[in-house]
């Protein structure tokens, strides 16, 4: 039988025994919470390698997704502690957690950098149950949290500077928590990232955090998610308010009609569980609207779902006699769904210790496995496709086919493609996070996508082909690690000794060892994402001549880590530049490289980053490179030109093009009379190689030239901000440019950088356009504000900040999709009707429980425009001095644009007042 533990709760009857563990963790309530920090030693270790489950249906990737300062940290320890995972519950205000382990994350009570974490949910050896697969749950009725499973869990930061990093984590995962504060409800944060998931097509539950806090509105925020998230929330859960009003003290849980009591001040391990006749006793308030959360939610569930209609028919019409198991596997289904609107809602206070262990359930019970995930997408020089297509060998046949009309036998030297090249694909993995450890070396987070990476295994990096050996593989549980042998399909971890994989690195085992896979199968990218561009920079100065090369070291570390950083030199300043998404960001970087990585240097003054582009066309350059590198004659030329490059105009290629690539925001030609005789019009196919040295191909050609011309373009020349906007035509005439084995790759990627460069200043004296114009980067912001202050923030941004007000309120879903860059089918289907929403009243909110669209966000209004960035820098102070301390808001860069004169006179004026 169960009993509450509490004795405070010794006057309350005996509960009646529940006659299946429809919660995993209520049979920690019959067994004690005692039992389990007794018996189970302190023990970051105690998951070993040969105790965790290793069943990928019994493994969960996932991620925690929220507004900064939702309560992900403090969540995410709680979730370590009731799994047995750590003994003391770490807290973020005296930084004590485990996740948020860097010093940087510690100091300022943020997490910066995922931490990827794995438990065991529910605690191992629960029972009987422990051996029993999937199928025989269901057929004992019984929930899949009822036997333990591994969660691999990745915390992402809540910070907008951090977006690269959320959504380098949420491309590896397979389902995620969305915590929201029941205070601020739906936050700009929230929806962007909200939309980048829908991006990936990740399910995801909601957990309505800190409802103990004055304030808190859960009906309030349950209506925003259907506004903001475009969803139908399916509430699971409902808050239990003491008496009606009182404190927070548990939740009354819709899907197996109970009451989960959690004592006050306690660690929140002891659970006292309710039926909905005691609570009618208890509560009977509450158990009348669990009632009415249970008629809607079987509801709900039918308009989406057949099955439970059956169901519902099959318990004679009784919404409340659908047994909850049938309700979860319903809630699964339209969570796993493409396209589901269906958004599963729980309610808690982390802080409190209320709520985790049920929602830890959730994770297991709704969200999906690695089996039951979308397969990723795969693509081999722009051929797309799944995982399973690769694996089959049909996107090998379809760039075959491409490839075979054009393309003559390969060169000796090269590989043969074969059919069969994919049977000795032995894994493919992703590297989605590189953390460098003091002690370890780098750290590659990988997540495995098909096959087993093993231990000493040569991984072939198909960004930078090159191969390295995975000297160790670890099982990381945040900053502490388990070695292990292999990590196998689905699962996620570490891989030791690779000194050149970077973040976003596909990595390959091949059967051939060392040696490099066959084309095309050495150009497979995992889930490519591509990296914005950066906004801020600021100069990085060693603290001496001495220093250059340790600062030269752990910059090149801090760029493995964090791909949206970049790092160039400016050649006629001799200052080497950092740049970055935004001002937090560029200061995370710097404490990391001084602080952690203990560079000795010291950091500029943070500005943004504009941009010069071309107003006019520069005549062509021919350079000449002549010089010895590291000791051996080298000996190229090419000619440049330089114009304005507009990408939507149609540009159709001549017959001589070896390469075109765009990169931010430029476009590269190169060009080759004498290399191919192509045959028709646009053909980029070489054709005739004999003519190049043996130590030469044409691809090696290309990327050298491309490559030269890319460091020419990091300088502008009037104002030394990067090339933006600009079409550079690169001639590698073999009669005029080539010069036998001295022209190597460093020689003709030099001549490339000295035909751009010069052809870049060529530029200011072109006639009749002389000259380049500043281009400054526009942002997308959205901006979330109380109805109150919306009329002063609008017209702030509107006159005081030259922005452009692009939408308020209910349009903003769709801004927010282009905020995250993510246009989303689901943001297509019709917009969800507020006033079918169910959800409880608010015994703290203002409004009532009728309430209509616009009611709604009267407290809660969201404003989305385009501004230029300059205006938005320290803008939160001030629109906290507007919002009385409110308002938040998040941006990322929707474009560069260029600047009126008067526009560049004044921003010019101001740069030169600052020196
Ligand atoms: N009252 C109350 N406070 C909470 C609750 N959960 C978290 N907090 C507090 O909210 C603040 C932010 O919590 P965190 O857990 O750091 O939030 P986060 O989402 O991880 O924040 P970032 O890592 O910066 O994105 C801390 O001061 C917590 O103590 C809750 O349930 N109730």
């Amino acid at each position: 039988m169960v009993v509450g533990l509490f004795s405070s709760f010794s006057r309350v009857r005996p509960i009646t025994p529940l006659a299946k563990p429809v919660f995993a963790w209520h049979l920690l309530v019959v067994e004690s919470s005692e039992r389990l920090s007794k018996s189970r030693p302190r023990c970051l270790r105690c998951f070993s390698s040969t105790t965790t489950p290793t069943n990928l249906e019994r493994t969960r990737n996932i991620g925690i997704i929220a507004h900064i300062d939702a309560g992900k940290t403090t969540t995410t320890e709680r979730m370590l502690y009731y799994s047995g995972f750590t003994r003391t519950i770490g807290d973020v205000d005296d930084g004590s957690t485990v996740t948020d382990f860097l010093p940087a994350e510690r100091a300022r009570g943020i997490t910066i950098q995922s931490a990827a974490i794995t438990f065991n949910w529910p605690p191992q050896k629960l029972g009987e149950t422990e051996s029993l697969s999937i199928r025989d749950l269901e057929a004992k009725g019984l929930p899949r949290s009822a036997v333990s499973h591994t969660i691999n869990l990745i915390d992402t930061p809540g910070h907008a500077d951090f977006t690269f990093e959320v959504l380098r984590s949420l491309r590896i995962l397979d389902g995620a928590v969305c915590i929201l504060d029941g205070v601020a409800g739906v936050e700009a944060q929230t929806e962007r990232v909200w939309h980048q998931a829908s991006t990936y097509r990740i399910p995801r539950i909601v957990y309505v955090n800190k409802l103990d806090r004055d304030g808190a509105a859960f009906g309030r925020t349950v209506r925003e998610v259907g506004l903001r998230l475009q969803g139908w929330p399916a509430l699971c859960q409902i808050p239990w308010f003491k008496g009606g009003n009182g404190r927070f003290t548990g939740v009354a849980d819709v899907v197996s009609l109970r009451g989960l009591l959690w004592e006050e001040g306690g660690d929140g391990k002891a659970v006292k569980i309710v039926d909905l006749k005691t609570l009618e006793e208890l509560e009977n308030q509450l158990a009348q609207e669990l009632k009415k959360a249970r008629i809607a939610l079987v509801e709900l569930l039918s308009e989406h779902d057949e099955v439970m209609v059956e169901r519902f028919l099959e318990s004679e019409e009784d919404h409340l006699a659908v047994p909850s198991n049938d309700i979860l596997s319903s809630l699964r289904r339209c969570l796993l769904q493409q396209g589901n609107r269906i958004i599963p809602i729980f309610a808690g206070a982390s802080y409190r210790n209320m709520g985790v262990q049920p929602l830890l359930d959730s994770v297991i019970n709704l969200l999906p496995s690695p089996t039951e995930s979308p397969e990723p997408e795969v693509s081999i020089d722009g051929i797309k496709g799944g995982l399973q297509r690769l694996l089959d060998g049909d996107l090998i046949m379809e760039h075959k086919r491409k490839a075979s009309t054009k393309i003559k036998q390969k060169k000796r030297g090269s590989h043969a493609m074969k059919e069969s090249s994919v049977e000795k694909l032995e894994s493919c993995a992703l590297a989605f996070k590189v953390v460098s450890d003091a002690k370890r070396g780098a750290l590659v987070y990988v997540r495995v996508y098909s096959g087993s990476l093993n231990r000493n295994c040569f991984l072939y990096n198909t960004n930078l082909n090159v191969t390295e050996r995975a000297q160790r593989l670890l099982k990381m549980y945040a900053n502490e690690a388990v070695e292990v042998d292999s990590i196998p399909a689905g699962h996620i971890g570490v891989v030791v000794g690779l000194k050149h994989a970077r973040t976003g690195d596909t990595l390959i085992s091949y059967a051939g060892g060392k040696s490099a896979p066959p084309e095309p199968l050495n150009a497979v990218q995992l889930r490519p994402i591509d990296v914005p561009p950066p906004v801020f920079f600021a100069s990085i100065e060693p603290q001496s001549l001495q220093e250059e090369k340790s600062l030269r070291d752990a910059l090149a570390l801090l760029l493995r880590e964090d791909p949206s950083l970049h790092v160039t030199m400016d050649e006629d300043s001799g200052q080497t530049l950092l740049s970055g998404m935004g001002e937090l960001h560029l200061e995370i970087a710097r404490d990391r490289l001084v602080n952690d990585l203990k560079a000795k240097a010291s950091m500029g003054r943070i500005e943004i980053s504009y941009r010069e582009c071309p107003l006019g066309q520069s005549s062509p350059v021919t350079s000449i490179f002549d010089r010895e590198i590291a000791g051996r004659k080298g000996k190229a030329g090419c000619t440049a030109i330089i114009e304005p490059f507009d990408p939507a105009a149609d540009q159709g290629l001549p017959k001589d093009v070896i390469f075109v690539e765009g990169r931010d925001g430029n476009q590269v030609v190169i060009r080759s009379p004498g290399l191919t005789s192509a045959k028709g019009e646009g053909s980029k196919v070489p054709e005739d190689a004999s003519v190049l040295p043996p130590h030469l191909n044409i691809s090696a050609v290309g990327s050298s030239l491309y490559h030269g011309c890319l460091a020419a373009l990091a300088r502008g020349p009037q104002f030394s901000y990067p090339m933006h906007s600009a079409k550079v035509t690169l001639t590698f005439d073999i009669s005029d440019h080539l010069f036998g084995s001295e022209t190597s790759v460093s020689a003709l990627s030099g001549a490339a950088r000295l035909a751009t460069q010069s052809a870049i200043k060529d530029l200011v004296t072109a006639k009749p356009n002389g000259g380049t114009a500043l281009m400054e980067p526009v942002m997308n912001v959205l901006i979330s504000v109380d109805e109150g202050s919306l009329g002063s923030v609008v017209h702030d941004i509107s006159s005081a900040r030259g922005g452009h007000i692009i939408a308020l309120d209910e349009d903003t879903s769709v801004i927010s999709s282009t905020v995250s860059s993510s246009p989303q089918s689901m943001e297509e289907a019709p917009a969800i009707d507020i006033t079918r929403i169910y959800a409880p009243p608010d015994p703290f909110g203002t409004v009532g429980v009728d309430i209509s669209l616009r009611s709604t966000t009267n407290h809660h209004r969201t404003i989305a425009a385009k501004v230029p960035l300059k205006e938005m820098v320290g803008y939160l102070k001030h629109l906290r001095s507007l919002t009385g301390g409110r308002g938040t808001f998040v941006m990322n860069v929707d474009r560069f644009e260029k600047m009126a004169p008067q526009r560049q006179k004044a921003i010019l004026a101001d740069l030169t007042n600052v020196y």
